[in-house]
């Protein structure tokens, strides 16, 4: 038997993804060096259209040509040594697609590097975690579209279905823009778990409330606006009870997060454009201070701040916070999708932006009821500029930004760290601020080093002598 595709790493993704494969009618080698995964993987599939060669060569040799070879295997060196040990078993025409959290501008070397050896490479970003990958994720394939005809059906097949039935997997664009969109995808997803976290917190340091009030309380967000993959799992993950300790679940697990590089890389990637991308990158603070435990222990004895719950009407802090976190959400999403012009930009990829929203309503991490409304605004204006200036958007923004202030304002009264509300509301003020202290600060530049500034009434670039005082 000759098998439609074949599957590297059969680890927590790469198992599961060869599973759904198997489950949608596709005939499905796995490969991985461990004995152990390839018997797992062939009891798990439980069918005649699976195998698990023993070697690559054997591998290899059981794909149908022009072979299909997907690797779901961690980022960096080890999808170099898969590349290596593919390249001389594989023909012209074959197709490498790699399924991990690649950086995107390692998957731009990869190509260039294959050119001229015929091998079709593609960098698909993979999202949906472990059950995602099995019962149908969003896939997000980008690199040499003339493997896009061959992987298609095979694609589409096991990518997650959005309510109108469309497959949450469409082709990016050439080049590293399957894994440059996965690593936006990603970077909004820190931004919506920190913001989702800040709001747990407030609750419980402001309102004293239990984990389980405030998991219900995310269960009936959940009813609304605010439906999504992450506000679900939250309103699930604080109703559980430790059976060790009988304590809330989440009250035994430490506080530090850690991170794998997507939501750094794409703060990085902002930073390279010149974007403005806070919220994003506040996150990935979020999580570096988080894991700075043993300092913030010393710290708490040595910095002093308020502290204290709100005495106010609990449930109308409860409604604030539930549209502050709307009107985060929306600044997060809108500093992604710049995010995603942005890199279009720079590489020319062609992104669908329409077409992004549309694969994300489904199957991915950050899948929400709200990105319905992203798909309609640019379906109706391919060339927004951002998110917030949608008439829709705007309108919601407008609607919640009071309760943004407010909520910002007791978080900083009673002392209470919510960096990514903070940031939102500030990246909101700026962007609708015709004017900015800037110009003090251009006047600096000039002051010390000459650097020039503009002026208002007239064009050019001007120098003052200010005077000069040796601030070095
Ligand atoms: N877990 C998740 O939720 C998601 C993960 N991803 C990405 O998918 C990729 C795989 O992740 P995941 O399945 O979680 O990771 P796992 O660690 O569960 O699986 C990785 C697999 O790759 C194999 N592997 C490691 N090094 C090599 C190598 N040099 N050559 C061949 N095989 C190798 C491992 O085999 P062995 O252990 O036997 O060495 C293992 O079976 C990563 O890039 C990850 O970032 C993407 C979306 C979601
Ligand atoms: O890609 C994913 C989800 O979309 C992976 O789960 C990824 O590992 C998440 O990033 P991190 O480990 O940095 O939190």
């Amino acid at each position: 038997m000759a098998f439609d595709l074949g599957v590297i790493g059969l680890g927590v993704m790469g198992a599961n993804l060869a599973r759904n494969f198997v489950d949608k009618g596709f005939s499905v080698a796995g490969f991985d060096v461990e004995a152990a995964k390839r018997e797992r993987f062939l009891q798990a599939a439980a069918s005649g259209r699976a195998s698990a060669p023993p070697t690559m060569q054997a591998f290899v040799a059981s794909l149908a040509a022009p072979r299909v070879v997907l690797a779901m295997v961690p980022a960096g060196a080890a999808v170099d040594a898969v590349i290596d040990s593919l390249r001389p078993l594989l023909e012209p025409g074959d197709i490498v697609v790699d399924g991990g959290n690649t950086r995107y501008g390692d998957t731009q070397a990869r190509m260039l590097a294959l050119e001229g050896t015929g091998l079709l490479y593609v960098g698909m970003g993979v999202s949906g975690g472990e059950e995602g990958a099995l019962r149908g994720p969003a896939l997000m394939p980008g690199g040499d579209e003339r493997a896009w005809p061959r992987l298609k059906p095979l694609l589409q097949a096991v990518a997650a279905r959005a309510g109108d039935g469309q497959p949450c997997c469409e082709w990016m664009g050439t080049g590293g823009a399957g894994h440059f969109v996965k690593m936006v995808h990603n970077g909004i997803e820190y931004a919506d778990m920190q913001v989702i976290g800040e709001a747990y917190w407030l609750m419980r340091e402001l309102l004293r409330m239990t984990p389980a009030d405030i998991g219900r309380t995310f269960a009936q967000w959940n009813e609304g606006e605010l439906e999504s993959y992450l506000v679900a799992i939250t309103a699930d993950i604080l109703s559980r009870i430790d059976p060790e300790s009988g304590r809330p679940l989440v009250e035994v697990i430490l506080d530090t997060a850690e991170q794998k590089g997507t939501g750094k890389w794409a703060s990085q990637a902002a930073l390279d454009f010149g974007l403005t991308a806070p919220t994003i990158a506040e996150a990935v603070f979020a999580r570096t201070v988080s894991a700075a435990k043993e300092e913030r222990v010393v710290a708490a004895d040595v910095l002093k701040g308020p502290g204290g719950a709100f005495d106010g009407d609990p449930a109308t802090l409860i409604e604030k916070i539930r549209r502050s976190l709307l009107a985060v959400k929306v600044c997060a999403y809108a500093q992604g999708f710049q995010l995603l012009q942005a890199g279009d930009r720079e590489h020319v990829w062609n992104l669908p932006l329409a077409g992004i929203a549309t694969i994300w309503r489904a199957g991915c991490i950050i899948r929400a009821r709200l990105l319905e409304d992203i798909r309609s605004a640019y379906a109706r204006d391919g060339e927004l500029v951002n998110l917030m200036l949608d008439a829709r958007f705007a309108a919601t923004l407008a609607a919640c930004q009071e309760d943004l202030r407010d909520v910002v304002g007791l978080a900083a009264r009673h002392g209470v760290p919510a960096p990514a509300f903070m940031s939102a509301l500030a990246y909101y003020d700026a962007y609708r601020s015709p004017q900015l202290p800037a110009n003090l600060l251009q006047a600096q530049r000039d002051y010390f080093g000459s650097h020039l500034y503009q002026r208002v009434d007239r064009p050019g670039k001007f120098h003052t002598q200010w005077g000069l005082r040796s601030t070095s």
